[in-house]
């Protein structure tokens, strides 16, 4: 069974959303560690309460990003993974830690990608005027929220939503769409189109199926 790496910073939802798939049976693989860099994270006692091994480790501990990331490299490997997640996980990853795990390295973020890559997408998408926010999934590379996207999930933006509003309802779509990409890479590359243009409403999108490791730049 495949064994799944899950980095969190904070409250978890997703990480809940890819341990019910795992425990419902859809998606065949194994949650064996939950990482944070915030020791109060609320995810980490999601994991603890699924029976998942869980650990912290401290910016502060460390010298810089590349030590901070490299410890954390090590105890990830310990572990051997074939996947790691980021879930809400809020760090940049050093360019060492990104090639470890280049193309079995998975990110969600709150935009449609590539409008809005960094933080704070609820609020910029608003002030922006746009009609329409949204979640992406996509392979991490060294360029922030620049890897390949592999799937998409688009929600309006009505008159008078709040950057709350915003967040709430796509979170929804976002536990639908992740658990469905970790299913994908997991069980092979099953072509993701027809979920695209069910989640798009539109004609067939693009295939997540062309990806494989070595495809994905830097
Ligand atoms: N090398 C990469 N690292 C990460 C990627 C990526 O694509 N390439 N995705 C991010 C996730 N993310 C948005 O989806 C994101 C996370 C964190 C930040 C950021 O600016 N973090 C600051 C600290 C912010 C804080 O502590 O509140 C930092 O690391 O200095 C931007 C985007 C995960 N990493
Ligand atoms: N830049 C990364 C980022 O902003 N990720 C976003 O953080 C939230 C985590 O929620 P969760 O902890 O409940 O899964 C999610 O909305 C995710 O897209």
């Amino acid at each position: 069974m495949k064994r799944i790496v899950v980095l969190i910073s904070g409250s978890g939802s997703n990480l809940q959303a890819i341990i019910d798939a795992c425990q419902l049976g859809r998606l065949k693989a194994e949650i064996v560690a939950v990482f944070s860099n915030k020791a109060d994270a609320f995810g980490l006692q999601r994991a603890q309460q699924a029976g998942i091994a869980t650990a912290s480790l401290a910016i502060g501990d460390y010298a810089d990003r590349e030590a901070f990331d490299q410890a954390l490299l090590q105890q990830i490997d310990s572990y051997q993974p074939d996947l790691v997640v980021l879930a809400g996980y809020m760090r940049i990853l050093s360019a060492p830690f990104v090639t470890h795990y280049r193309g079995r390295l998975l990110n969600i973020h709150p935009s449609l990608l590539p409008k809005y890559p960094g933080l704070h997408t609820h609020r910029r998408v608003i002030e922006s005027g746009d009609s329409h926010h949204g979640a992406s999934v996509h392979f991490v590379t060294e360029q922030l929220d620049g890897g390949p996207v592999i799937l998409q999930a688009p929600i309006p933006i009505l008159p008078n939503d709040t950057e709350q509003d915003l967040a709430t309802r796509l979170l929804s779509k976002e536990h639908l769409i992740y658990p469905r990409v970790i299913q994908w890479w997991v069980e092979g590359r099953v072509d993701l189109r027809e979920d695209q243009a069910c989640l798009d409403g539109q004609p067939l999108g693009p295939s997540g199926a062309d990806f494989t490791p070595d495809k994905i730049d830097g």
